[in-house]
């Protein structure tokens, strides 16, 4: 991420508004445009992170892909990731498929390496991580391996019964998409994810997105929160 030793004329300033409205190439382009214009920007040691938080079918993935066609994240589903473990028949992969299948959180030792492996593949200064932290002791692990804390955390907030609809009627094949562990999920959002939701927020690093209407509707929400963070980031 650039460290914005110079401030940005107004009117790069609502250029880089615009773009943020016009989808990730208009946006790059008036980025890079500003990393050209305005002399002095040194390269910060951690890329933007921002997690993306919410419980089984409150729209992570979704907003996910809106936001990467935006601004140009990468996107990273540890849940992805845990199922590529899986499909790639490591020694972890049955023990991941069990904990899947109960809705439990897999060890964090484990989901933390494939994200750290991912990011530094990932060759980019910002990063989605979706539907990671999930436990009070995922977040300090996270911490404690990558040395640093996310910028932002998105957080859908959705009712129950809308997450269960959701989930139900998600085609993906998945072996946690059914009654019996989508409940075991919500106990699990509840009791585990929802301490972590409360630590970002204590700290100030919280965004609240109401996960209802429809996803477009839901992204405008989150574009404007999205672009703050990006800003206040170049701004410190
Ligand atoms: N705003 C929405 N209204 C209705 N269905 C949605 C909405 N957002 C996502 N979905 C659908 O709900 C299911 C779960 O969405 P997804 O983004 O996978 O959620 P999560 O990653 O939080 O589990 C998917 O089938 C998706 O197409
Ligand atoms: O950091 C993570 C992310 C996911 N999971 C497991 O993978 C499942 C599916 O996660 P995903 O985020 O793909 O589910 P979604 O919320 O998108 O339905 C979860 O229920 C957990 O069992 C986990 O253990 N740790
Ligand atoms: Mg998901």
């Amino acid at each position: 991420m650039w460290r914005r030793v110079a401030s940005l004329s107004s009117a790069l300033e609502s250029d880089l508004m615009q773009a943020a409205t016009c989808g990730a190439g208009a946006w790059q382009r008036a980025f890079s445009s500003t990393q050209v214009e305005v002399e002095g920007f040194e390269r910060k040691s951690h890329p933007f992170v921002a997690f993306v938080l919410g419980g089984p079918g409150s729209g992570k993935g979704t907003q996910c892909m809106k936001i990467v066609e935006t601004f140009g994240f990468t996107h990273l589903s540890a849940g992805d990731l845990l199922r590529k473990e899986i499909a790639s028949n490591s020694e972890n992969g049955s023990m991941i498929l069990d904990t899947i299948k109960e809705g439990k959180i897999v060890p964090s030792e484990v989901t933390v390496r494939l994200i750290q492996a991912a990011m530094e593949a990932g060759r980019n200064d910002r990063f989605l991580i979706d539907g990671f932290p999930r436990s009070e002791e995922n977040r300090a692990a996270y911490e404690r391996v990558i040395g640093a804390e996310p910028d932002m955390v998105l957080f859908f907030d959705c009712p129950e019964n809308e997450m269960v609809k959701r989930v139900l009627s998600r085609n993906e094949g998945r072996v946690d998409d059914n009654m019996d562990t989508v409940k075991k999920r919500l106990r699990v959002f509840s009791e585990l994810n929802l301490p972590v939701i409360e630590h970002y927020s204590i700290k100030g690093k919280l965004r609240k997105i109401d996960g209802t209407g429809s996803a477009d509707e839901i992204f405008e929400r989150v574009r404007s929160a999205v672009f703050a963070a990006l800003r206040e980031r170049e701004e410190r």
